[in-house]
């Protein structure tokens, strides 16, 4: 199972094709809707996301709310294209448009002056309007679709936010579905009451300073059986495969599974998880400091990914660039932009995490329909239980 995602975050609109889907799967807009509406809820973005509703819908690969097994393509509309029709290329430009249009200032953090020498680009709007995380709506919804064939397993994905800047949460262990519940109810998605006041206060100071914040997020997947991904190729092996697929997404800069780095402090006494069996349970182990991964494959107990935000690259209060036309020092070019992105990148986590563990499922028990994967996984569980 594969995707790949096309269109400019000022463009028309964000497209994706899902290849691998097996056909029978129920698949209607709600639960992507759900998604998209989750991914820009988050306290702290900017004026943009007061422009978009983000909602998905499909054109190609579904009929009568069930997928056919042909590809399926899916379309994000950008509501603020109507404002950009001119800069973008779609209409004759007017006066005062010229200055607006062309981007000749790189952004510290940014992807503009890479992009530009790389592609050869004088106007990096051609470099920005790509790497935006505008990207991550066709993302999350490709992720959204993933958790629904998960969902006919009983796999669940959750997600929380554990730092902004300097302010951390209190990391509750809970069951997976109150955990749902109350992140849903935060602004910036923390079940520590005490620290989304104080979380929610220093994005208003940072904005008010006309500076930003990163953050670290954390994803749980609850219910995947043992062996998905695998030890004998290196790029079979699941948490690697996460490990890109989180680096991958937008201003994230490392990745940890279970006790992650806290590991290469303790001894290997305080850092294995220990084996067990039991009759009717099978084997299982006393703890989860791994983070649901050995040798590559899911061991069975919940996966937990961290992974690190850092903070959103344009500032109000800019930082020193270099102009690519005069090669003068400027403060670099300011483009409208969010303060803190963390909440909503807890989102982007989850339904990236949800696509990699839907294509390790897919490749375990791989089949053209529904059912014919349904018979494949029972029968696998039926081996493990008798192993
Ligand atoms: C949800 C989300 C929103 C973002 N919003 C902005 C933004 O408003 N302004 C900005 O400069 N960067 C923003 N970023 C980060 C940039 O897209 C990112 O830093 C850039 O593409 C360069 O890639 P890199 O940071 O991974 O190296 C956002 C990232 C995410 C995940
Ligand atoms: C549009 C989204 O995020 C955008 C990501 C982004 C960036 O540089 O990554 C810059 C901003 O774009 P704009 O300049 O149009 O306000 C964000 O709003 C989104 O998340 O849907």
């Amino acid at each position: 199972m594969r995707y790949l995602t096309a269109g400019e975050t000022h463009g028309p609109q964000l497209t994706a094709i899902i290849e691998g889907l097996p056909s029978n799967l129920p698949l209607t807009a709600e639960p992507i809707n759900f998604q998209l509406a989750r991914r820009q809820k988050g306290y702290g973005r900017g004026r943009r996301m007061q422009i978009e509703k983000d909602e998905v819908r499909f054109v190609g690969g579904v009929r009568h709310g069930f997928t056919t097994g042909a590809p399926v393509a899916l379309v994000v509309e950008n509501k603020d294209w109507k404002n950009w029709t001119r800069i973008m290329g779609a209409e004759p430009l007017e006066d005062g448009d010229e200055a607006k249009r062309r981007m000749h200032r790189p952004r510290p953090g940014h992807a503009d002056l890479n992009g530009g020498l790389k592609y050869n680009q004088k106007d990096m709007r051609n470099i920005l309007e790509r790497s935006s995380a505008r990207e991550t709506t066709v993302r999350v919804a490709c992720g959204a679709v993933a958790r629904e064939l998960l969902a006919q397993f009983g796999i669940k994905v959750a997600g929380q936010v554990l730092r902004i800047g300097e302010v951390e949460a209190t990391r509750q262990e809970l069951p997976i579905d109150e955990l749902i519940r109350i992140t849903e109810e935060s602004p910036v998605r923390v079940t520590d009451k005490e620290a989304e006041a104080r979380m929610i206060a220093a994005i208003d100071a940072a904005k008010e300073d006309g500076d930003t914040l990163g953050g670290i997020v954390e994803c749980i997947v609850e219910g995947c059986p043992v062996g998905l991904g695998s030890h004998v190729q290196w790029d079979r092996k699941l948490d690697g495969r996460i490990a890109q697929a989180v680096v991958s997404i937008q201003a994230f800069k490392g990745v940890e599974f279970g006790i992650g780095f806290e590991a290469a402090k303790l001894r290997g006494s305080k850092v294995h998880d220990e084996i067990r069996y039991e009759a009717g349970r099978g084997f299982y182990r006393a703890s989860n400091r791994a983070g649901g991964f050995e040798g590559g494959m899911t061991t069975g107990e919940p996966i937990v990914v961290r992974a690190v935000m850092k903070p959103i690259s344009t500032l109000y209060k800019a930082l020193q660039s270099v102009d690519i036309d005069t090669k003068e020092p400027f403060t670099a070019q300011v483009e409208r932009s969010d303060t803190c992105a963390v909440p909503a990148a807890s989102v982007i986590l989850e339904n990236v995490v949800a696509w990699e563990v839907a294509q390790a499922f897919m490749e375990k028990f791989g089949g053209d329909s529904l059912e014919e994967i349904r018979a494949n996984y029972n029968n696998y569980l039926k081996q493990v239980e008798q192993y």
